[in-house]
């Protein structure tokens, strides 16, 4: 006869012990976050992570390739992956990374404690040996491999002034009615930054942003907390859009008793106006339009009106890659009427916008592609950090409020990243 041994308490202790051990190794978010990105870099494969507005996940993606590029984009055309896209059009920087690896990090909730486990959730690997590397990785991410910024003179408060006063000179001439330059904050770094405890950070302090950092060799490194959605195309569903303008600190007024000035007004108007124009240039004449409302964006509060078309109502399919191409760049980061605005701000900014004020986002992820205006963001290089921000220009302008405006934005980042 099989003597059974069972003892209810020593059965106890190996199981609390397995408990502990298991415990032990799961890991918080940042430290998830910071085993991906080594991982990334020294497999030179491409990476994003993000978390969309008001989500309790964060969202890892990579491409053991590298990412592609594309000459000419063509959203129906791609690939599930996450998109890059330069300010530019034409140039040779539009990256898509592939959906090769996706992971979810499920943050812990509402009163999510730094050194609790967060779940590290695989939803798509291509071998499990890749997800033991990554899990099992105790290299850094290393600064040192990144290439130094080229741009790196930071923008000179009175250059941007006297860029915003001819600014007005010409909207007051009738060259265009806005126009929205903007400026680069450079800061030094001694490479040492905690980039899943500033992406972490970020989270918790912008609930409603899209939360962003994207690293690959033809990229670079690329962290943002963007207030803005350029589209969300969910399949056979719904299209979204939206006007995002006009700039405020926030007060200790709550957000219902918050006024606006009439040039923040008409700012604003300018990007719906915009947007109307896009659908009736396709003939869309069935669409919500909800606003304008104030937001909130970390410390900034903004104007907003929301645009949504019922695709199947309309029988668009494609509309989301049609607008795409009809609202880029929109007049909230470029001007009105687009052309004359465009020139202005190629002959006046003496720096590369780059990634800023283009777009970037998860495509045809579970039927949804989201793409944000690339606003609040920086590169981080080898030894510093660029910061980007531009401000809408209009006749009532005044040149010192602008730049002030663009601190405050440049300050949702290296608040993060530095503590200032
Ligand atoms: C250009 C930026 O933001 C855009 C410009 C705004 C404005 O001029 O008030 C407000 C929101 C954004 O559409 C930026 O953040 O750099």
């Amino acid at each position: 006869m099989c003597k059974s041994y069972y003892n209810g308490s020593s059965e106890k202790i190996i199981l609390e012990k397995a408990t502990q051990e298991i415990e032990h190794i799961q890991l918080t978010a940042e430290t998830h976050l910071n085993k991906f990105l080594a991982f990334a870099q020294q497999r030179n494969a491409a990476i994003a992570v993000y978390r969309l507005p008001n989500d309790s996940k964060l969202q890892i993606l990579c491409d053991l390739s590298g990412g592609k590029s594309i000459a000419e984009l063509n959203l129906e055309d791609l690939s599930s992956g996450f998109l890059l896209h330069p300010f530019q059009t034409g140039i040779d920087k539009i990256v898509h990374f592939d959906s090769e690896i996706i992971a979810k990090i499920n943050l812990n909730g509402e009163n999510n404690s730094k050194d609790e486990p967060d779940s590290l959730e695989w939803q798509k690997s291509p071998k499990e040996e890749i997800e033991k590397k990554i899990e099992n990785s105790n290299s850094q991410f290393d600064f040192n491999l990144l290439e130094k910024g080229s741009n790196n003179q930071s923008t000179l408060a009175s250059d941007y002034i006297d860029m915003v006063e001819k600014g007005i000179q010409l909207i007051k001439r009738e060259k265009f009615y806005k126009v929205v330059p903007s400026k680069i904050k450079n800061i030094e770094s001694n490479n040492d930054i905690n980039l899943g405890q500033a992406f972490v950070n970020a989270c918790e302090k912008y609930p409603n942003a899209f939360v962003n950092l994207t690293y690959s060799a033809k990229t670079g490194l690329w962290f943002g907390a963007s207030p803005e959605t350029l589209i969300e195309d969910k399949k056979g569903e719904y299209f979204k859009t939206m006007a995002l303008a006009g700039t405020q600190a926030k007060s200790e007024k709550s957000i219902a008793e918050t006024t606006w000035t009439q040039k923040e007004i008409e700012e604003q108007a300018y990007v719906s106006r915009y947007i109307i124009n896009c659908f009736k240039k396709i003939r869309l004449r069935e669409f919500d339009e909800i606003g304008p409302k104030t937001i909130q964006a970390g410390k900034l509060l903004h104007l907003k009106t929301t645009f949504k078309v019922h695709t199947k109502t309309v029988n668009f399919p494609e509309l989301g890659s049609v607008m795409l191409k009809l609202l880029h760049p929109t007049s909230a980061v470029c001007g009105m009427p687009k052309e004359p605005a465009l020139n202005f701000l190629t002959n006046e900014e003496k720096h590369n916008r780059d990634y800023f004020s283009g777009f970037l986002g998860p495509v045809h992820l579970d039927g949804l592609s989201h793409l944000f205006v690339n606003l609040r963001c920086c590169q981080i290089n080898n030894q510093s950090v660029t910061f980007y921000a531009g401000a809408g220009i209009t006749e009532d302008s005044k040149a010192e409020k602008e730049w002030e405006e663009t601190e405050m934005k440049c300050e949702v980042l290296s608040n993060i990243i530095f503590g200032i």
